[in-house]
């Protein structure tokens, strides 16, 4: 090469020909005078075969396209666009005029990068996103079925997910748990999902329904006794339950319950990890992870004096309320699925259940929440013969839900009308929904004809009829 200062026109083409991008010039007339060697990768043709033909020309015989250089004739200005080859070559080009001293262009210079391996790159970017995204759901998913398995439970509502997601989140941690929410709610089954998804899974979860122990052996039921500890005692003594849940969870249902007096026993042992059994005179060392439940509002307890206020915020480190059925409607439909597969195959026996009988239970307020709900199907499946379960094999309460008052006649327009006068649009709405709802006996057929969601049909429904406890 010549020295540092001067460059011959032969160290010029070896430095075009080796850039990576392509440079390819025109004349004022549109015939290629100059490409260099990057045009055989863009377009498989040689230099030689190339310089001295036309861009039209090479864009007539499909070589690339779209053209540029009429654009910078006509606008003498620099246009940056996007070109594919006939090989597949997706290219950026930059054509810039040179201009004549009146200001006419001259030459067109062009260089073109071949931007194919990024597009591919950002293409298959595009696609791990979409994948990535996928996974997600699928992780999601699969999460959802393992809590679902996990103790069979079922939910769809959003209210029961956030519930969920908490008791995900917790469960790792030893903190106590404070599960509150109506009887029947499901809080029992809830606390061994979070048994189940702690490191205390393979460990006892032993539940001590405070309620249902008679106060004079609570003492000795929870916490065991020494041989000998009192008159009539058992000689070898007793292990209480508490000791039984070493090293996994201690389920405390209907922890309002628990009696004063055994109340500062309890906190001793959330706090400290020990409890002294019965006759003993030392204390006893325990690893269990808490978890209690109640339907009772604590801190009114605790205002009666019936409940200490310390173990109140010992027990409420983390709180989860487990919302009763009625305020999760979207969760009615997969439990009434999930009890009828569970007592089928218990039973041996197939059913279903029918359209109008479905909607009834849709509107069911359920003050007996999941618990009403699964006696309930037990019993359709016991009792019901028949393979799709209807309205009439429903207890008689629910039939009063389906019965309208007022006998409704043939044709819809006659049979709708307003109860006063006066009456809010609101009013006026819903009394609409529910002299249709007893005239169609379904939900959907509402919705359908009055253009509304079911979800709104199902609330007023729910607001006005379904009201009653059933036996
Ligand atoms: N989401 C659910 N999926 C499946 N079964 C459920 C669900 N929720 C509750 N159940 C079932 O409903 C019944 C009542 O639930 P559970 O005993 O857990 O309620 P609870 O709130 O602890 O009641 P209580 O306050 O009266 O002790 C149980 O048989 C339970 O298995």
């Amino acid at each position: 090469m010549a020295n540092q200062h001067t460059l011959s026109k032969d160290d010029l083409r070896k430095i075009l020909d080796n850039s990576f991008d392509e440079i390819f010039v025109v004349n004022r007339s549109g015939t290629v005078v100059y490409v260099n060697d990057a045009c055989e990768r863009h377009y498989g043709l040689k230099p030689s075969e190339v310089i001295g033909k036309t861009v039209h020309h090479l864009v007539s015989e499909g070589y690339y396209s779209p053209v540029l250089a009429p654009i910078v004739f006509r606008d003498k200005k620099q246009v940056t666009l996007e070109q594919k080859t006939h090989l597949g070559k997706k290219l950026v080009v930059t054509a810039t005029p040179v201009l004549d001293e009146r200001g006419e262009v001259e030459l067109i210079v062009m260089n073109s990068r071949d931007i194919t391996q990024i597009e591919q790159l950002r293409q298959d970017l595009a696609n791990t996103n979409k994948l990535v995204e996928r996974y997600k759901i699928e992780v999601q998913e699969l999460r959802q079925q393992q809590i679902n398995c996990s103790e069979c439970y079922t939910f769809r509502s959003k209210k029961m997910r956030l519930c969920m997601e908490t008791g995900q989140r917790v469960a790792p941690v030893n903190s106590t748990i404070l599960l509150l929410g109506e009887s029947g709610t499901g809080k029992s089954i809830f606390a061994k999902n979070i048994h189940k998804m702690s490191q205390r899974s393979d460990g006892p979860f032993i539940t001590i329904n405070c309620a249902a122990i008679p106060e004079q052996l609570m003492e000795s039921e929870l916490f065991g006794y020494r041989p000998g500890a009192f008159t009539g005692a058992d000689k070898t003594g007793k292990v209480g339950l508490v000791e039984l849940a070493h090293g996994g969870t201690l389920f405390l249902d209907e922890v309002g319950e628990i009696p004063l007096i055994l109340q500062a026993k309890l906190l001793q042992l959330i706090q400290e990890h020990k409890y002294l059994p019965i006759g003993a005179k030392e204390d006893k060392e325990i690893d269990v992870r808490i978890i209690a439940a109640t339907n009772r509002d604590l801190s009114q307890l605790v205002e009666q004096g019936t409940f200490r206020e310390d173990l109140y915020y010992r027990l409420d480190v983390i709180e989860i309320e487990i919302p009763p059925l009625r305020e999760r409607e979207e969760d009615i439909i997969p439990l009434l699925n999930y009890f009828l597969n569970k007592y089928d195959s218990e039973y041996n026996v197939s059913h279903q259940f029918g359209h109008e009988c479905l909607d009834i239970l849709l509107y069911y307020t359920w003050p007996g929440n999941v618990r009403e709900m699964e006696h309930l199907v037990e019993r359709l499946v016991v009792t019901v013969p028949e393979t799709v379960l209807q309205q009439k094999h429903l207890p008689k309460k629910f039939h009063e839900m389906a019965t309208a008052p007022e006998k409704i006649t043939t044709s819809f327009s006659s049979t709708i009308h307003f109860s006063s006068s006066g009456n809010s649009l609101k009013e006026k709405e819903e009394d609409l929904i529910i002299q249709l709802y007893k005239k169609l006996k379904s939900s959907y057929k509402v919705a359908e004809t009055l253009k509304i969601s079911q979800s709104k049909v199902s609330r007023v429904v729910r607001k006005h009829l379904a009201n009653h406890p059933i036996d």
